[in-house]
């Protein structure tokens, strides 16, 4: 570059934040992030590009040939992401919420969740409209466990094969005729302009979803104030609250991936919801859980109680050894595929 054309061509733009964001690098996890950068341009005025996009690839992306409850569970999808915010390489991470464990570095925070897409889980199939119209001994392939708990609670009948894989992954396997039916949550598909592809949008009461189920996380260092005041025009408080209320009911229960949980809370007429359940793997016996209280101003501590009083409900009333049951069950279904 020339003297001159440096002279010609003095910087008119304002100076821009640079925010870096760090990400995986799945499609879902790029939409999500793209969806982050694109609110935060938006809300302060400037263009996207300050927003320093990075993908960091993490244990969860890397493991593909069991199921993560056996990989060790929560944190496989955020760790190295954790890493990268506590050493500085990034400012902020985007995060599936569902993905999120119940607990965090002590040196980083969850700064808040964006307006939560559709919590349910959907359908897809070609050879019926419903898990219920699909023919005796079918094969059903999902990696979630409470999926596949639910689903057999439906109908005892199916056979539920494990199925990884990102959900374009999981779509091409469908349509190869390697599974008769799988289960996605609409949030993902629809943020990848797949939504078309669900064959049916499953009824909340059939089918709880997970904790976090559609809405995306930011993490930041807990003592970055310069980012999280960024963020939080673009934070959506609601969401948070019902987050914090499903987070407290899972975090009480068991964070470890090993035990089929949903959980889902409402916020609504100044009441917060709470609707849990807790089953076997094999969809044989479940317990379930429902707690309302006052959405009092501010009070993410609230919801997570009462997230944690539904949890104890459910615990009080769960068969001795029930935990040790599933993981056994969990493990030798798995030995067996
Ligand atoms: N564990 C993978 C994952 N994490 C979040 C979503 C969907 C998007 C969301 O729930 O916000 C998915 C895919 C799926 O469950 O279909």
């Amino acid at each position: 570059m020339s003297r001159n054309s440096t002279i010609a061509n003095p910087p008119i733009d304002q100076p821009l934040p640079r925010l870096r964001l760090g990400t995986r690098g799945s499609p879902l996890a790029l939409a999500q992030a793209h969806e982050l950068a694109d609110r935060l341009a938006r809300a302060h005025g400037f263009a996207k590009e300050a927003v320093a996009i990075t993908i960091i690839r993490t244990s969860g992306d890397m493991i593909q040939d069991r199921p993560l409850s056996l990989a060790g569970g929560k944190g496989l999808f955020t760790k190295e992401l954790d890493q990268a915010l506590i050493e500085g390489m990034v400012d902020l991470a985007v995060h599936s919420a569902k993905d999120l464990p119940t607990i965090l570095p002590e040196d980083l925070i969850i700064a808040g969740y964006l307006p939560r897409e559709d919590v349910r889980d959907v359908w897809i199939s070609p050879k019926a409209g419903h898990p219920r119209d699909l023919p005796p001994g079918s094969v059903v392939g999902t990696a979630s466990l409470r999926r596949g708990a639910l689903l057999k609670r439906l109908r005892p009948d199916l056979e539920v094969r494990l199925l990884r894989g990102n959900v374009e992954t999981r779509l091409a396997k469908l349509a190869a005729g390697e599974v008769d039916a799988t289960l996605l949550a609409l949030a993902g598909l629809r943020r990848l302009g797949l939504a078309d592809k669900a064959t049916q949008v499953l009824a909340i009461e059939d089918f709880l979803p997970a904790a976090g189920q559609g809405a995306i996380g930011i993490t930041t260092r807990r003592d970055d104030a310069a980012t999280l005041a960024l963020l939080a025009p673009i934070l959506d408080p609601a969401t948070h609250v019902a987050l914090a209320a499903e987070r407290g009911f899972l975090t009480v229960l068991d964070g470890s991936c090993k035990t089929p949980i949903g959980a889902h809370a409402t916020v609504e007429h100044d009441q917060v919801t709470l609707r849990g359940i807790v089953l076997r793997p094999d969809g044989s016996e479940w317990f379930e859980a429902c707690e309302s209280g006052p959405l009092e101003s501010g009070s993410l501590e609230a919801a997570r109680e009462l997230g944690e009083t539904a949890a104890r409900a459910i615990l009080a009333r769960l068969p001795e050894g029930f935990f040790q049951e599933s993981a056994q069950e969990n493990a030798q279904k798995n030995a067996k595929e």
